[in-house]
């Protein structure tokens, strides 16, 4: 039996049981990015133009180096020279404490954010926002209630019972957690509408000059940008028929925490915002165990590892190095990480939000290619931890009998 076929019988048993998981689906995606861009071929001269570090020319040649090999084509910021103008405890002086002035930022920041992307999935979805029954919000960026969730709760008229959750600090797979979280609701909710916000102001936080002795914080500050993604969930048994439109099935969803890797990827919030750790080994633990993590998900279902070139790869582009290390670990063809490197050469690496663009992207790019049916969804960050979720491309005929949409 292939995976696909297997998976099938997976889905007609679970239509069996009393409750599962198998007819969620993601029904609507939208995404938005602040409007400052700026190119990677002008980043590291813009840097450290901006933080008066021109002096420091072995640091600037070694960041002009990792922006060269970065994959990163262009990113959106919520700062601009203008915005930073006048604000030394933001960009110039670390010694100065600017944690309580970068919270207040990002406590309007994120939520417009999340709103300008969550706008643009409900006029995709079709239906009213009073209709959304959950609401979950993730982002890296905020430490207060009432927080981000509510203030987007407000901004898009959503109903006053609305169910909120808002997650906090899970870095790079927090985008993956918050779809893990929504599929366990609609699942187990019927009728639910799980709309699906994670906005991430990474440099709102994260933004300060450059210093020796701190190379990791250069890689950060060439790969991280800035974006909203937002999705909405729902059980298809549930859909409006006529007006909503299932785009990926959620079948199943798991997340495996690396041993001994605590210090690989790392965020600390302290005075002058985070301290980054990103470890130059990252890329090399995951090609080392990144196919024994998505195989031992796949057994549950009954769908022996292998025959990754038949699948769909939606995987968050950490860096141009972590997509490399997938490629090789799963012995992908060329062009199986197009959307992800597409989105990270786009957009950069935006935390959490960037799952929603590849999803974005991929669903774009099925409207040409419907081939791949299954799909293997992956974050990747601080743990070192892996979010995994199995998706299943709606619109198409898995056989002659059993037919999803
Ligand atoms: C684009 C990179 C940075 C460089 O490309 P390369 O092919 O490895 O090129 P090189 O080996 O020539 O490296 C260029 C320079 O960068 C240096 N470098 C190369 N990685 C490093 C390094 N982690 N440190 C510090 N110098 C380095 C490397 O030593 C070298 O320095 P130099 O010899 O002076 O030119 C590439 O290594 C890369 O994509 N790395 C993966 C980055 C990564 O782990 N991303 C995080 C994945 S998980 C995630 O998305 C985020 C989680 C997260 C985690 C923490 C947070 O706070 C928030 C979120």
């Amino acid at each position: 039996m292939d995976a696909t076929a297997r998976l099938v019988s997976v889905l007609q048993e679970s239509q069996k049981a009393p409750r599962r998981n198998s007819s969620v689906a993601v029904l609507a995606i939208g995404t938005a990015n602040p409007a400052n861009c700026i190119l990677q071929e002008d980043y590291a001269d813009w840097y450290f133009r901006v933080t008066k570090s021109d002096h420091l020319t072995a640091l600037k040649n070694k960041m002009k180096r990792i922006c060269d090999k970065s994959g990163v084509k262009k990113r959106y910021f919520h700062y601009t020279e203008e915005t930073l103008a006048g604000r030394p405890e933001l960009f110039l002086d670390p010694t100065l404490p600017s944690l309580s002035a970068r919270l207040a930022i990002a406590a309007n920041a994120i939520p417009e954010l999340a709103a300008a992307a969550a706008t643009k999935v409900i006029a995709e979805w079709g239906r009213p926002a009073g209709d959304i029954t959950h609401l979950v919000v993730s982002t890296n960026s905020g430490a207060q209630a009432p927080g981000a969730d509510l203030r987007l709760a407000e901004l898009l008229g959503l109903r006053p019972t609305v169910q909120r959750t808002l997650l906090s600090l899970h870095g790079c797979f927090g985008g993956c957690s918050a779809l893990r979280l929504a599929m366990d609701i609609a699942g187990s909710n019927r009728g639910a509408r799980v709309l699906v916000a994670v906005a991430e102001a990474t440099t709102v936080l994260s933004f300060r000059p450059p210093v020796e002795g701190h190379p990791d914080a250069l890689v950060a500050a060439a790969l991280f940008g800035d974006g909203a993604g937002a999705v909405i969930i729902g059980d298809d048994d549930s859909t409006a028929t006529n007006v909503e439109r299932p785009i990926f099935y959620m079948v199943s969803a798991s997340q495996v925490t690396l041993p001994g890797t605590e210090d690989t990827l790392s965020m600390r919030l302290q005075e002058d915002g985070y301290d980054i750790g990103i470890s130059v080994e990252a890329p090399a633990i995951i090609r080392d165990n990144i196919e024994g993590c998505v195989a031992n998900m796949l057994a549950p279902l009954g769908l022996a590892g292998g025959g990754w070139n038949g699948l769909f790869w939606p995987v968050h582009p950490g860096g141009r190095a972590i997509l490399d290390s997938c490629q090789a670990a799963f012995g992908l063809e060329p062009g199986k990480l197009a959307a992800s490197r597409h989105v990270l050469s786009e957009y950069g690496n935006m935390y959490g939000a960037t799952i929603i663009f590849v999803l974005n992207e991929i669903r774009r790019r099925r409207r040409q290619d419907r081939e791949q049916k299954l799909g293997v969804m992956m974050g990747i960050g601080p743990g070192v931890s892996i979010e995994m979720m199995v998706l299943l491309a709606a619109g198409v005929a898995l056989d002659s009998s059993f037919i999803i949409h």
